[in-house]
């Protein structure tokens, strides 16, 4: 008898996951708001959100400009510490969610890749983050975080540090590792992400599969 997996659980809408892009950085690298630049012919933030609904029933935006990015159909929440950085937007995702689970992604890695995403969550039971590590190292904003993380989060944040790293080393965190990762084809453009006028160039340019 076939024990295999329905379709539908393999490729569906994955269960108990809140999905979060941050969008309350400056650009100050770029110049100029870095979710609206065009790639593949959208601003690279919906480009992100049409990715994240494919597999989040529910998809967050946490930005203190809610007025830019208007064209999303998503609901908009504001940082809850402004001026703290992305860790403050984890938390405001974080305290969003009404589930278990949330993905965070920061809101210039157009290409995140479904399959990564999956065996992020794949991975998940018995921690309270799950975090890849890329060639460039470990990717706290490519990364799952439990719900259970809130306090924590926010006593991070309470005591003035920004590193989300920080956090990791606070909480039960599960790395996936280059060798795991390294299982999906094309995995590493996953993290492929912009912060200067040369990477945008560089990533327009750039032949992908
Ligand atoms: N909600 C929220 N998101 C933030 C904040 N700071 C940064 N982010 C987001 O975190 C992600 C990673 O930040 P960076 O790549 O440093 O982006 P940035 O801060 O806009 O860029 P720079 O000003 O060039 O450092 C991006 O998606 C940002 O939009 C913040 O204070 N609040």
């Amino acid at each position: 008898m076939d024990r295999s997996p329905p379709m539908q659980e393999t490729r569906g809408p994955l269960d108990g996951i809140t999905g979060v892009i941050l969008a309350g950085g400056a650009s100050s690298r770029m110049g100029r708001n870095k979710a609206l630049l065009m790639v593949d012919g959208m601003p690279l933030i919906e480009k992100i959100h049409r990715t994240m609904t494919q597999l989040f029933r529910d998809v967050v935006l946490v930005t203190n400009t809610p007025e830019a990015y208007a064209f999303l159909p998503c609901r908009t929440v504001a940082d809850i510490y402004p001026g703290f950085g992305s860790i403050a937007g984890l938390h405001a995702g974080l305290a969003a969610s009404s589930e278990e689970w949330i993905f965070v992604t920061a809101c210039d890695a157009p290409f995140i890749n479904p399959d990564v995403i999956r065996l992020l969550s794949a991975v998940s039971a018995g921690y309270d983050a799950v975090v890849p590590i890329s060639e460039g190292g470990k990717e706290p904003l490519h990364a799952l975080y439990g719900r259970r993380c809130l306090a924590e989060v926010e006593q991070v944040i309470r005591q003035g540090d920004r590193q989300l790293l920080i956090l990791l080393d606070r909480v039960k965190t599960r790395y996936v590792t280059p060798e795991e990762l390294a299982s999906i084809p094309g995995a590493e453009l996953s993290f492929c992400n912009v912060n200067t006028p040369d990477e945008y160039a560089a990533m327009v340019g750039m032949r992908r599969p």
